[in-house]
């Protein structure tokens, strides 16, 4: 990555992560880093399990593997139901696309980030849009997901922007990226193929979506590249725990996190709280040090795991070969064995958050728990993992349940 770069490129989604940063009052600040471009570091030291930010994402859409099984919000992600299911009361649904929404709000925030110009115009159009993106397999949802963004984009002003008036092409302009070919490490002799299949998309989405001017097939493969280097999966459940979709999001201030095969923090997306689905929840794996950056591990650990670092997030991991590395789980059950270290949360919108206070009692409670259940998987084999999940499972049930009678009384 050219660090010369650095200075003028992406200066109003790096002006945005500092603002959120800073309204946040958070122990984190951006940095630039001259190997691996913009990063994330601590202002302070910072125990473990501690959370270090909490963030609503950019954009998010549910998986098409996931949309197969389960009915969820359109907005928020929430399961509604298993699709073959009886129907739940829904707060509405969009005559056009058939999208299902669990609130009024959701339908109203839905219609503000540019769901009209999804459901507007030609359902030809659109349809065959939605045909060649199922086609394109796990590129196909990078689209998707990029096609809900332009939409936002298109929407006259941003509302995450901190002033309000920037577009939200101004803040994509920022993310790190490439074209999706590079990031699919598509063979040459399929490049003409990929430029145009993007060319016929663009096509199809100018129909529906107004585009800013000049926005080419080379942006909309730079803007789906982006989606597919900065994107994360996420998981959210129902109210009740009994469901999860899942999906992919895009985060500002999360996606400038760099990864490490031996990652400090870790990226969960799947409290069950209302007031976070959806959002990314950045927490400490380790205790930190102040200046320490913040790593992630963008890919569970596989014999392969450079080489797909390396073909979709275009960088080469110069981690320390053959490190006895700790997985976020094992590393998570060694300190909630060491006593009281586990805690949520240190943001402040997360600290405004009463339900949040609560969940980190309910999170704390469950990483004593699943250290506990670690002790006995040792010694009985893989009949523990059912356990555990029988006793997450028993946490997130009893979690809702006293969210819901402290939210009636
Ligand atoms: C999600 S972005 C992270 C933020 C990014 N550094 C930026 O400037 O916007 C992912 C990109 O960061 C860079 N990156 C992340 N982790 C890295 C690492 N361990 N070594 C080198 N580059 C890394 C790669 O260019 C990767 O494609």
């Amino acid at each position: 990555m050219d660090a010369t770069l650095l200075d003028d490129r992406h200066v109003d989604l790096q002006q945005h992560r500092r603002d959120f940063l800073a309204a946040e009052g958070s122990s984190l600040e951006l940095i630039a880093l001259p190997d691996k471009g913009f990063g994330v570091r601590t202002t302070a030291s910072i125990e473990a399990g501690c959370c270090l930010l909490a963030e609503p994402p950019l954009a998010i859409i549910q998986l098409q593997s996931s949309r197969e099984d389960t009915v969820a919000c359109e907005h928020c992600l929430l399961p509604l139901r298993q699709k073959d299911a009886e129907d739940v009361q829904t707060s509405g649904e969009c005559s056009f696309c058939r999208a299902t929404y669990c609130c009024e709000q959701c339908v109203s925030d839905a219609w503000a980030s540019g769901h009209d110009f999804l459901r507007a115009s030609s359902r030809i159009e659109l349809e065959h849009l939605e045909q060649l993106l199922v086609e394109l397999g796990n590129v196909g949802e990078a689209f998707r997901l990029a096609l809900k963004l332009l939409a936002k984009g298109a929407m006259s002003t941003c509302p995450d922007a901190t002033d309000g008036r920037s577009s939200i092409f101004t803040l994509l302009d920022g993310f790190w990226g490439a074209p999706w070919w590079e990031t699919a490490a598509l063979a040459p002799e399929l490049l003409q193929e990929a430029r145009s299949t993007t060319a016929t998309i663009l096509e199809l989405v100018q129909h529906f979506i107004p585009l800013p001017p000049n926005f080419g097939v080379n942006d909309m493969a730079k803007l789906v590249g982006q989606v597919r280097m900065n994107a994360v999966e996420v998981l959210v459940p129902s109210e009740d725990g009994a469901i999860v979709a899942r999906g992919l999001a895009v985060y500002c201030v999360a996606s400038a996190v760099n990864h490490d095969c031996k990652p400090n923090c870790t990226l969960q997306s799947c409290l069950p709280l209302p007031e976070l689905r959806g959002w990314a929840v950045l927490q400490a794996l380790n205790d930190l040090d102040e200046g320490e950056e913040v790593t992630i591990e963008y890919l569970e650990d596989a014999p392969d795991r450079h080489k797909q670092l390396l073909e979709q997030w275009r960088f080469q991991c110069i981690c320390e070969k053959g490190r006895q590395r700790l997985s976020h789980h094992e590393t998570i059950f060694r300190h909630a064995a060491d006593g009281e270290k586990s805690r949520l949360p240190g943001s402040r919108a997360a600290r405004g958050c009463p339900a949040f206070v609560r969940a980190g009692h309910w999170w704390s409670k469950r990483l004593r728990l699943q250290a506990l259940v670690r002790v006995d998987a040792s010694a009985c084999g893989c009949v523990c993992i059912i356990y555990i999940y029988i006793l997450e499972f028993m946490y997130v049930s009893l979690y809702a349940q006293q969210f819901h009678s402290t939210c009636r009384t």
